[in-house]
């Protein structure tokens, strides 16, 4: 700890009471109550604790809210960021000066050190409150040591493994997916990210074929775990692993020992009710050899240091993701931490000389000094999904570039697939979309029409995975969750719509409405996210969700006290899942909230069919497209220094 001496307050400050500026930044909108409690906590801790201090708590606090896990005063522009280009009166007396001053009040306060000791944690140039900096702090150190760990496979057994199950490769390009298969089997964690259609389930199939049938040759066979962060991303991975699995050139006894169900990572933890602990942690880790988790980067902070700390030191950890992603909605970004230099590969000339050796890979136009971390991280770079509806492919590509005019130019050539409506005014336009579909997606009325005739032959459980199945025909998403485009509002109209055309009933409840969970039903085993279907079911009506493992979950609609009606769903939480025929609502203004990931992750959502509707002027998806999100965070440096 620093000295607790009192830093120096200004003349201005003399004149004005701390807590009513606090309560004025607050009415302001630029704190919250909780980010004014934290300040008040800190000030009963330390009774000397200087103004500006208090002050950088409460705004650390607040950084949370936008997914940052601290504050980051090395951030020029950290001023704007935090309250715009005209600071308010309060905040220039009571926080004078720059940021070289500011870290000097942070350096001399008593509740400030550099470990952890105290309530602030000040890390290079990064202020953190002390639970953020520990997880962070955790998570890095839990990843170097399986960076360092692990027990490596013999190089001339994985060279044949991975022969037997990579046939074919044309020697000309580099075999990415062979490539991540060997660096993730060389350490004791693998990191494996690329866009949709790369093929990431694909390699991890293979990835789990070589690692047993090389366990299985040595009379091992190796415990295999596999969860995804929410259970439509589960579900999904589920069915993509049991048909990839088919095509596994392995011996049947190989492909029996390989899991084909996929788990939720609360799941996976062990949830205990009430509680945020979870049953396995590093005094009770999980039994297992191999974890893969899939959707990586819908992964906080908290929850990657709970899956760390919940694995036994021998435990392999394969993260799977695409980095471009949206992050997860609470603090962190860790998928896009763990891979910011994937793209240019920095393969040290020993990374080099063992892919050569294990795979026969060239990856040398990759090499570079990256860390560690580089090292057992790789990115596939060939789109195998879009070949039919390549026009989606391209525009996510375009999007990640972040040039508008190279996705207005993708928009212009009218790929299959592919399609720019422009509404202006016009709500009702959409709302005939949605009922009609596109022809190729059966739209709202043939799934009303559908769900009003129950199966006579008293299978309700197939007749509600096929209707599950066909509301992921088509899904409309937004950015957006208020505002006349944003999801409530969508919802209520399309709602309001389908009463007046009497597909809908009067009540809450009715055939044909879909619903959302809105948080962890840990009673019901239904998790915030999981998508349900109400549905006539010969007990009466029911609302039928899909779990994990493809059973139908039939729930009486008065034990749903957190489930909202999802004609239309936020991009967020539409992480995790496909839809045949994706729609995104866009604003009539440019808005903040809507980021390159955002658009990014709206479009990779589609699997046949993207359309993007415009209520304003092209600006809006251009502002969109240049917009980073950006989250404040050490875990990269830490794992760079
Ligand atoms: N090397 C390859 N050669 C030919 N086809 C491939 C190859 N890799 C993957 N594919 C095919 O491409 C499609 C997408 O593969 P896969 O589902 O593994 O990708 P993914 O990255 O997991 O996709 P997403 O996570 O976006 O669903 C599948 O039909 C798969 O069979």
């Amino acid at each position: 700890m620093r000295s607790s001496e009192a830093p120096m307050q200004t003349d201005l400050f003399a004149t004005l009471d701390w807590q009513d500026a606090l309560a004025q930044l607050r009415d302001q909108g630029l704190l919250r109550d909780l980010d004014v409690a934290v300040a008040r906590f800190l000030q009963q801790q330390c009774a000397e604790a200087g103004n500006e201090v208090l002050l950088l708590a409460a705004f650390t606090s607040n950084q949370q809210a936008s997914g940052h896990l601290c504050l980051d005063l090395n951030n020029r522009d950290l001023p704007t960021q935090l309250w715009g280009s005209n600071p308010p009166p309060a905040l220039t007396a009571l926080l004078p000066g720059g940021v070289d001053n500011w870290l000097r009040h942070l350096q001399q306060s008593a509740l400030v050190s550099e470990n952890g000791g105290t309530p602030l944690v000040l890390d290079g140039d990064r202020l953190y409150l002390r639970r953020n900096w520990s997880r962070e702090q955790a998570v890095a150190e839990a990843i170097e040591a399986r960076l360092a760990g692990g027990e490596p496979v013999p190089v001339d057994a994985l060279r044949a493994a991975l022969a037997r199950l990579f046939p074919g490769g044309d020697g000309a390009h580099t075999d990415w997916q062979q490539v991540a298969c060997a660096l993730a089997v060389r350490g004791g964690i693998g990191i494996i990210t690329g866009g949709p259609g790369t093929g990431k389930t694909t390699t991890v199939v293979r990835l789990l074929g070589v690692l047993q049938s090389l366990a299985m040759a040595d009379g091992r066979r190796l415990r295999m775990r596999l969860a995804a962060p929410t259970g439509k991303a589960a579900a999904r991975l589920t069915e993509s692993i049991g048909e990839q699995l088919q095509k596994l050139p392995v011996d049947a006894a190989v492909r029996d020992a390989i899991p084909t169900e996929v788990t939720t990572l609360h799941r996976l933890l062990g949830t205990r009710p009430d509680s945020r602990h979870f049953r396995h942690h590093r005094d009770n880790p999980l039994h297992a050899d191999l974890v893969v988790v899939d959707e990586a980067s819908m992964i906080d902070m908290d929850m990657m240091a709970s899956l760390l700390d919940a694995l036994d030191q021998h435990t392999r950890l394969i993260l799977l993701g695409d980095k471009d992603q949206l992050a997860s909605v609470e603090a962190g970004a860790v998928m896009g931490d763990l891979c910011r230099d994937a793209d240019q590969g920095l393969y040290t000339p020993d990374t080099v000389a063992y892919l050569r050796q294990a795979c026969g890979a060239d990856v040398s136009p990759w090499a570079g000094d990256g860390a560690a971390l580089a090292q057992q991280t790789a990115m596939l770079r060939t789109n195998w999904r879009f070949k039919d509806t390549p026009g989606i492919g391209e525009l996510a590509l375009a999007v990640n570039g972040g040039d508008p005019a190279a996705v207005a130019r993708v928009f212009q050539q009218q790929r299959p697939g592919l399609r720019g409506l422009s509404l202006g005014e016009e709500t009702d336009a959409l709302t005939d979309l949605l009922l009609d579909g596109d022809g190729q997606h059966p739209g709202l009325r043939a799934l009303f029409a559908d769900v009003a005739t129950p199966p006579a032959d008293g299978q309700p459980d197939s007749w509600a995975a096929q209707r599950l199945r066909q509301l992921t025909g088509q899904q409309l998403l937004s950015g957006l969750r208020s505002g006349p485009f944003g999801v409530d509002a969508l919802n209520r109209s399309i709602t309001e719509r389908l009463r007046r055309e009497g597909l809908a009933g009067d009540h809450d409840w009715y055939p044909g409405r879909p619903v959302m969970m809105t948080r962890n039903d840990y009673q019901l085993g239904l998790m915030n996210g999981d998508v349900g279907l109400t549905l006539p079911h010969p007990d009466g009506l029911r609302v039928a969700f899909q779990l994990p493992d493809g059973r139908i979950k039939w729930v009486l609609p008065s034990r749903l006290d957190s489930a909202d009606t999802v004609y239309a769903m936020t991009v967020h939480k539409a992480q995790g899942s496909e839809f045949g025929h994706t729609l995104l609502v866009l604003p009539d203004h440019p808005h903040p909230l809507l980021t390159r990931e955002l658009i990014y992750t709206a479009v990779t959502r589609a699997k046949q069919a993207f359309t993007l509707i415009e209520h304003g002027p092209p600006t809006v998806l251009a502002d969109a497209v240049r917009r980073r999100t950006w989250r404040a965070s050490g875990l990269w440096q830490k794992l760079n220094r």
